[in-house]
């Protein structure tokens, strides 16, 4: 029988679309699901590329079909569906064979995985891949963490099925153990957050000014000409000229206004908190996917609140793009300092430039900015900050006016826009040297004895609480 180079199991979605990439690359890659009996169409719907399709009805025939040392690539849902097949496919395996978690995944539950396969001589690779079906079909971009080992037995496939940007493959090796599922789950926090603010955008254009879903199609597709050009961007712009063939209205006007979410943005943002951060253009990407389910409340609430609104033209197209742009930095700059932060927390010693430079084709929030944040990431920014580099700096300075405009129209007319808000709050809360948190501390130290320190003494200090007249 045929020895294959790397097993998929797990043929939904994204599994299959990867099985048929590394066929196309030439690799034999043998291939199993839970569900099996549709197999044989898969292999037979593969055309040509079957030939270097194994097809295995039992887990035992699947590793049975992989060339020593193994390498077993899991497409599944991330929990416990992982957990139970590691302990299914265990027994079957030998010291140096690899197992691959493809899936979005906790990265508390990959260093666990990695820590409990280590002492068996199993290797356990954490990799986050991103790009959607089309991306994994044609060219992902994947964040891997792990062994030098595995990677070294990974490299030559990974790059081979990897989207090319200007031929350089959009893999890496992150670091070990949870690297690489920590970085792609910062890459979909971003991604949560970046869909927020064009669906913010979309809004007040829709119920400020009353634009029809084409045309603000029109206005994304304009926007992604030029330095805002991203993979979301072009997708939005696409989704907003899109027909409903049963109605023949705009399509997103006839979807329910209530998104989903797997976990991935959720968890940046319990991660950005436990690492003392606070990505809060994330956290309002995801605090608006949560209110959103709530939609009895919403529709009981607009007829029962009062908005206390002033009306407000809209700003221009301009202003809008420039905030836009504006705040798509902020957001991008806050999951960096989340990756810099957990880099230092686990020794990973991660390299954010090669992870901005990973990020430029096949992942879902590929964009030009990333190219520039790539080259920024690469030298000495100031305090370690990205949105104090001298690159970002003019662009800032020029949106900056812009988000202002944008979000205060929004306040003062009612138009919810809380990721754009959230990030610009983050920057003028960055940009002031004395802030007022002098005030928190003689709030802690008042009722709880907390202590604070002095502008002009060392040590720790409590007030004179109670002493003063008021
Ligand atoms: N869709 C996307 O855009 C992306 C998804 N991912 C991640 O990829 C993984 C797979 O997602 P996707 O392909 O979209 O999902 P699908 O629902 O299309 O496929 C899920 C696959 O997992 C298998 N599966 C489900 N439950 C179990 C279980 N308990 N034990 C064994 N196998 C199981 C299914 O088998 P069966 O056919 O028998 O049901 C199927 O093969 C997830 O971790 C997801 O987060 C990552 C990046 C992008
Ligand atoms: O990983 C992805 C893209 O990068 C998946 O599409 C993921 O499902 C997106 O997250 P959510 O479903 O929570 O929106």
């Amino acid at each position: 029988m045929k020895q294959a180079k790397i097993g998929v199991y797990g043929l939904g979605t994204m599994g299959s679309a990867l099985a048929l990439n590394f066929a196309e690359h030439g690799f034999d890659v043998a291939v199993s699901n839970r569900e099996v009996d549709w197999i044989p169409d898969f292999v037979r719907e593969a055309g040509s590329l079957g030939s270097h399709i194994v097809p295995c009805e039992t887990l035992e025939s699947l590793v049975g079909s992989l060339a020593i040392p193994r390498v077993i690539l899991f497409m599944i849902p991330s929990g416990k569906p992982m957990d139970q097949m590691i302990e299914k496919v265990l027994p079957l395996l030998d010291q140096g064979d690899t197992i691959i978690d493809a899936g979005n995944a906790d990265f508390n539950a990959t260093r666990r995985r990695f820590a409990d396969l280590q002492v068996k001589d199993i290797h356990y690779v954490g990799m986050g891949v991103s790009g959607g079906e089309k991306g994994a079909r044609h060219g992902p971009s994947m964040m891997v963490g792990g062994t030098t080992h595995s990677w070294q037995q990974l490299k030559p496939m990974a790059q081979a099925i990897a989207a090319k940007f200007e031929g350089t493959p959009c893999v890496a090796h992150l670091g070990p153990d949870g690297a690489g599922h920590f970085v792609k789950t910062v890459h979909n926090g971003i991604e949560y957050a970046d869909m927020q603010m064009i669906a913010e955008i979309y809004g007040v254009l829709r119920d400020g000014a009353g634009w029809s879903a084409h045309d603000i199609g029109t206005m994304f597709a304009e926007w992604n000409k030029g330095p805002l050009q991203s993979y979301l961007i072009e997708a939005s712009a696409e989704v907003l000229h899109a027909v409903d063939p049963e109605t023949g209205q705009a399509m997103v006007d006839v979807i329910q206004d209530q998104a989903g979410q797997k976990g991935t943005g959720r968890w940046t943002v319990i991660e950005a908190l436990k690492l003392g951060q606070s990505a809060s253009g994330i956290e309002a990407a995801v605090g608006a996917r949560s209110w959103s389910a709530d939609k009895g409340a919403r529709e009981l609430a607009q007829s029962i609140l009062s908005g206390g609104t002033l009306a407000q033209d809209v700003p221009d197209q301009r202003t809008l793009a420039a905030a836009f742009e504006a705040a798509r930095i902020l957001a991008h700059a806050q999951g960096f300092a989340v990756m810099q932060a957990a880099s230092e927390e686990y020794d990973w010693a991660l390299d954010l430039a090669e992870i901005a430079k990973i990020w430029r084709a096949g992942c879902i929030i590929r964009s030009e900015l990333l190219d520039d944040l790539a080259e920024v990431l690469g030298q000495k920014m100031p305090a370690g900050s990205l949105v104090l580099s001298d690159k970002l700096q003019p662009r800032l300075d020029t949106g900056i006016p812009a988000l202002r405009k944008v979000v205060g129209a929004a306040v003062m007319a009612g138009w919810p826009v809380p990721a754009l808000s959230a990030v610009l709050g983050w920057y003028d809360s960055l940009r002031c040297g004395r802030g007022t948190t002098n005030l928190i501390q003689a709030q802690r130290d008042f009722f709880g004895a907390h202590g604070f320190e002095r502008v002009d003494a060392q040590g720790r200090h409590h007030g004179p609480w109670g002493t003063s007249e008021t």
